[in-house]
């Protein structure tokens, strides 16, 4: 079974994906739900401009399942974090993601009907590294793998510096200020150029 003959899994998908352009409501809970774990005001990623004309792009992907005879490992999608605010990822449940916890790779349990989610750099960003962007890899089985990947980035103009509330004299902020539109294209470039 894949995910996308779930019809109704690919249509919730679909629906989540429409709203991030249009109400926003999805993001606006999710950047609440970040906003709260970290003690902040409910609408602090609202206010400088996170949702503002949002771009949201859905990535198809699918894995074929045979692995290489050789002894080289051949990565799913090597180690990555996402490089804009927050990913929300379907996956079935063939293969698997893993997410590095602090030392180790760890197996990302599949849920039917849930969403992975993966924090990405901006968020980083914004909360001064309190919350990390997850680092993650999709390892083959042998199977194939479908998996639709929602990435909420905000607009290209909004410039993304550390929450005043995340960083103090004597955790000053890790990173200048950025526009996000810059550090896409950034992250895009060296992501090329070290794969060419
Ligand atoms: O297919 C997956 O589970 C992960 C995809 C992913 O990490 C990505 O597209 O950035
Ligand atoms: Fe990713």
């Amino acid at each position: 079974m894949c995910v996308l003959q779930e019809t109704h899994y690919f249509m919730v998908t679909l629906s989540v994906y429409d709203d991030m352009g249009n109400n926003r409501s999805v993001g606006k809970r999710l950047t609440s739900l970040i906003a709260m774990a970290l003690n902040l005001e409910d609408a602090v990623f609202e206010k400088v401009g996170s949702l503002d004309k949002p771009y949201a792009f859905l990535r198809l992907l699918h894995y074929p399942g045979e692995v290489g005879d050789s002894d080289e490992v051949v990565y799913g999608a090597s180690a990555h974090s996402d490089y804009g605010m927050v990913t929300l990822l379907a996956t079935d449940a063939v293969c698997r993601e893993e997410h590095k916890q602090p030392r180790i790779w760890e197996d990302v349990r599949h849920i039917k009907g849930a969403f992975i989610i993966n924090l990405g750099d901006l968020m980083e960003r914004w909360t001064n590294c309190l919350f990390r962007s997850t680092l993650h890899r999709v390892m083959p089985t042998g199977k194939e793998r479908y998996s639709m990947a929602l990435f909420l980035d905000p607009n290209p103009d909004c410039i993304v510096e550390c929450l005043k509330s995340c960083c103090s004299d004597s955790s000053p902020p890790r990173f200048p200020p950025i526009r996000s539109g810059d550090h896409l294209r950034e992250r895009i470039n060296a992501a090329y150029s070290s794969s060419s």
